[in-house]
């Protein structure tokens, strides 16, 4: 498990393009028939990846869970959300089934022990990117088609930042302990992710890049409004964004990103905005 500790505003000032990526980019996700975990300890967020190729692949695979999180097994004291960024695909959580196609997400509850990754053709392999954060009481296992969740179109053609953003795992669709996240998907032509940009004290967040042309790129952009830092990423790799950062991101192509969010409270639209014209 890749360990990542807080970092605070005034020692990101003086970090270099290669300290950033380090602290706060999660590089790779996806190997086959691996489970790719990154621990932050900004809320105790963890971001994993598994991409089952030729076998069923538990959560927990590789996984020390008493040693990273000092409980008996992974969601003892944790809850999890689930999306599916790659072919058709099975979750099997305490013997039963989802069938999981693309862009499908499932919310597993704290108390779970078991939950098994699997794809329906290895040459097409579901890729399972998910995010677990502390939980203090079992909710509800829910299945979240993207027809489910809640739709925000938000952004114009002319400012570049036409998209939609679709709330899955938010209040109004499944009640979770901490956990908020969804999927935004820009239209073709579209590049601006969160402008104007924001911040929340209240919660951290991590994006997910994915659906990203390989020769290209998205340029997040992070730190306080007045000390941002750039840094640039391909397809299917995430940022972690403290509370005290913003999050905003153009890239030269389209994409589609998956946030994920975990901290005091879950209203989404309890953002402190962030005035363009004080960017620096
Ligand atoms: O494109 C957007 O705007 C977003 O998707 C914003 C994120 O959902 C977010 O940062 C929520 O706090
Ligand atoms: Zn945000």
């Amino acid at each position: 498990m890749d360990i990542r500790y807080s970092t605070g505003p005034e020692d990101f000032k003086k970090y270099t393009t290669k300290d950033v990526r380090r602290e706060f980019l999660i590089e790779t996700l996806f190997k086959p028939d691996e489970v790719i975990a990154t621990y932050s300890h900004v809320d105790r967020m963890v971001a994993v990846g598994c991409m089952p190729v030729s076998e069923a692949v538990p959560l927990d695979k590789g996984i020390d869970c008493w040693k990273n999180f000092g409980t008996h097994y992974f969601l003892e004291r944790r809850e999890i959300g689930i999306f599916n960024v790659g072919g058709d695909g099975t979750i099997v959580a305490d013997g039963t089934t989802y069938k999981m196609g693309p862009k499908d997400c499932l919310y597993v509850t704290m108390g779970t022990k078991e939950v098994v990754f699997a794809s329906a053709d290895p040459a097409h392999p579901a890729k399972y990117y998910m995010v677990s954060a502390p939980a203090h009481k079992p909710c509800q296992t829910k299945f979240i088609s993207i027809q489910d969740a809640n739709k925000r179109p938000c952004g114009t053609a002319e400012l570049s930042n036409d998209r939609v953003i679709n709330q899955f795992i938010h209040p109004d669709v499944v009640e979770t302990c901490q956990l908020c996240m969804g999927m935004t998907a820009l239209k073709p032509g579209s590049v601006w992710n969160s402008m104007p940009p924001h911040t929340h004290e209240r919660r951290m967040e991590i994006y997910f890049y994915f659906e990203v042309p390989e020769d290209q790129a998205v340029f997040h952009i992070m730190g306080q409004e007045t000390e941002t830092r750039h840094i640039a990423l391909h397809n299917e790799q995430a940022v972690i964004s403290p509370s005290w950062s913003m999050h905003c991101g153009c890239g030269t192509h389209n994409y589609t990103f998956i946030w994920a969010m975990g901290g005091e409270n879950k209203e989404f639209d309890d953002m402190d905005n962030i005035e363009i014209q004080n960017i620096k």
